[in-house]
């Protein structure tokens, strides 16, 4: 029985496992557990005792499982819905004792391929038992594959690493902690980052620091195990969790983490015994069977029902959470009508401009002049004219008198904006229809020409353009102004006048995304940002990039609405462009050297990419009004290339990274090519 209703929240966190006992009578084992409110369990497929070693020679890696029940015992939706395979815990596939190690790998083979034969959605494997998990993680790799849909979910403490030991502060030696993440990260590097590889958190009573957890967040982590004895007592005697852990949960939840409850009962309840019985059960005082982790189960549930409903914003974009869309390239390709669509939702975005437009023109005219001086204005990129409409009216509202000219290059949007065709649009937001309806013939005239190319009749006295995409410049914007400047009066405005990027390293990892529509569109309020982008097939992390073996999949920059991303360090600046920019020594190319420095106690990470955002100026004190970054919309650039190459190991302290952004790619005149770019270098510098 899911933990509960939560609205637009249809993930896989809703439901709640229990890790149980090896148990013979799988039914019986079943029933209780579903009757006792939970989702699955997690149980061994095979008795504890078997070992390979110990049999006759015939059973020794023939593939059967001599100890496991018959598959006939539950139907296959009950082995696929309700049971996760829990692989024997006493496996050491690295151990020097050879006949364990060899026991080791030949059960583990046998319980794999039994529970992929039950079509178990997945199995728990065992933490790796030392430092080196080198033989283990070579026969998961192995075993993966040839894997069916399976997951393996590698079973990792959440550690809580010694700072004082990590920080050599210690006396004793043998008290510094492996760092968890790191045991991870080996195993999931021998296994080639495979996408059937997940991992099954195990909390602890002790959590490590918010920087610590904050990493798992940028990991494939499917469950979290929560230990009784990882629950404190709430004034009636009844399970409770720790602020820490709490929080904790939630983010779990957020995440589409499920939930195990593992362990005994450690709560002397009111209704009565509280004495783990076999089979899990404990008796109600009417006299039926109540689980005896059903205390720990309502509290679960307690958290989960008590989070806010997902606002509206946040239910639509649920789907595009982690999916990476390729920029749109609008200079290159002429952009659709559902595109345009999709930009003309964003009211934030307009009123921003419309209150830019209103003070430039209020700084440029006097209120004595309001009546006899017309400013020209130019929209740049007009599209189908909601910038036109936006900065008619700031004119109306600030009693201005505008002469406008809109250009645009995509002859489908001027067919939109032009009065004339007005009749071969079907949308009757057009400026066009505008222009008529508001009997603005006289004021509104469009052009339809590349603004690089126009030879305009007059000077502009305001420049207004949106052609920032997701990174602020995707657009190829500071080269389209460049070309457009020529006519923008020495003293003219240009909205936006500045953008600043940003970006800072995170993890990330998306490998369960099921989504391959061929079309489609996020439409997100410009005060979040601008994510403009459509993908004709989706790119998944990891695989597909890699698989893709060549340099332009890695050195896209993706639109994506990170979800699952562990932000590693706060973000710096980049670099900026202005306008105008008259200097005769300007350059769009950029090149920068950042440091980033990861807060010592988060322990090791690895750096995937960077998450960039920027912030735009339209005029003076007129921006986006938001931070972007801290929504989670953003552009991510992969770095996998080159952090295959150095792997950024952020142990201790201080480590230098230097970031090299050395130029934006020139395009040819001709082609008009859409590029994108800044090459991407990345070095470790030093060492602490
Ligand atoms: C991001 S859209 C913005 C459209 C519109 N301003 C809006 O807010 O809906 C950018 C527009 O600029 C146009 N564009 C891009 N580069 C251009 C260029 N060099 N000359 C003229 N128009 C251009 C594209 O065709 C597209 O319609």
């Amino acid at each position: 029985m899911p933990l509960g209703e939560r609205s637009g929240d249809k993930s896989d966190s809703r439901y709640c496992g229990v890790e149980t006992e090896f148990n013979d009578d799988m039914p019986q084992l079943l029933s209780t557990n579903i009757n006792g409110g939970f989702d699955f369990v997690v149980s061994p497929l095979m008795d504890p005792s078997y070992r390979p070693s110990l049999m006759d020679t015939g059973y020794k890696g023939s593939g059967i499982a001599p100890f496991a029940g018959s598959d006939l015992v539950l139907s296959p939706s009950q082995w696929s819905s309700h049971v996760v395979g829990k692989i024997s815990s006493w496996i050491d596939l690295d151990s020097e004792d050879e006949i364990l190690r060899k026991d080791s790998e030949i059960v583990l083979k046998q319980e794999i391929s039994w529970a992929s034969h039950l079509s178990l959605q997945a199995c728990l494997l065992p933490t790796p038992k030392g430092a080196s998990c080198a033989n283990y993680a070579r026969c998961v790799n192995q075993i993966l594959q040839n894997l069916n849909n399976m997951q393996l979910w590698l079973r990792i403490p959440l550690d809580k690493s010694d700072d004082d030991a990590m920080n050599g502060n210690s006396d004793d030696l043998s008290e510094v902690q492996v760092d968890s993440w790191e045991t991870w990260n080996c195993f999931r590097l021998l296994c080639e980052h495979h996408s059937q590889l997940s991992i099954a958190l195990d909390v602890l009573c002790s959590l490590p620091s918010a920087n610590s957890l904050g990493r798992w967040f940028g990991e494939p982590v499917r469950a979290a195990i929560i230990h009784t004895n990882s629950f404190l007592t709430n004034a009636r005697g009844y399970p409770c969790l720790s602020k820490r852990h709490q929080r904790l949960m939630t983010a779990f939840f957020n995440h589409s983490i499920q939930i195990v409850v593992s362990g005994t009962p450690v709560h002397n309840l009111p209704m009565g015994n509280s004495e783990l019985a076999a089979d899990h059960t404990d008796k109600h005082i009417d006299g039926t069977q109540r689980h005896s982790l059903r205390p720990y189960l309502d509290y679960v549930s307690y958290l989960y029902q008590k989070m806010d409903p997902l606002p509206e914003q946040e239910r639509f974009e649920l789907g595009y959470r982690d999916f990476l869309q390729s920029p749109l390239q609008p200079l290159m390709d002429n952009l659709e009508a559902q595109t345009y669509e999709t930009f003309e939702k964003d009211t934030v975005k307009y009123s921003q401009y419309e209150r830019a437009v209103s003070k430039a023109l209020l700084d440029r005219i006097s209120d004595e002049e309001a009546s006899t001086k017309t400013t020209v204005l130019m929209v740049v990129g007009a599209g189908r004219g909601p910038l036109v409409r936006a900065s008619l009216q700031a004119a109306e509202e600030t009693g201005r008198k505008l002469r406008v000219y809109a250009v645009e290059k995509n002859p489908n949007a001027v067919i939109t904006l032009h009065p004339d065709q007005i009749d071969f649009s079907m949308v009757l937001l057009a400026i066009g229809n505008l222009v008529k309806l508001e009997g603005w013939e006289n004021i509104v005239t469009i052009v339809s020409c590349d603004m690089r190319c126009w030879d305009a009749p007059e000077k502009a006295d305001i420049l207004v353009s949106e052609l920032l995409g997701s990174f602020g410049d995707n657009e190829l914007s500071p080269e389209c102004l460049d070309g457009a400047q020529r006519f923008l009066k020495a003293d003219g405005i240009s909205i936006p006048s500045s953008y600043l990027y940003k970006f800072h390293p995170t993890s990330y990892s998306i490998k369960t995304v099921q989504r391959c529509k061929s079309f489609d569109f996020l439409y997100c309020n410009w005060s979040t940002a601008l994510v403009l982008s459509m993908s004709k097939a989706l790119i998944l992390f990891i695989l597909q990039v890699k698989s893709h073996k060549d340099l332009v999949h890695f050195e896209t920059a993706y639109v994506v609405k990170l979800h699952r991303v562990a932000r590693l360090a706060p973000s710096q600046p980049v670099f900026t462009f202005t306008h105008p920019e008259y200097s005769t020594t300007k350059d769009n190319q950029r090149y920068k050297k950042l440091q980033f420095e990861i807060p010592h106690d988060s322990g090791s990470v690895m750096v995937h990419g960077f998450a960039g955002y920027f912030d735009a100026t339209l005029y003076k004190d007129v921006s986006n009004i938001f931070p972007i970054e801290d929504t989670s919309v953003c552009t991510i650039r992969f770095a996998f290339r080159i952090t295959a190459l150095a792997v950024l190991w952020f142990n201790q302290g201080l480590v230098r990274m230097v970031c090299n952004l050395p130029k934006r790619i020139s395009y040819s005149q001709q082609q008009w090519p859409f590029v994108l770019g800044w090459s991407l270098g990345l070095s470790i510098e030093e060492f602490h």
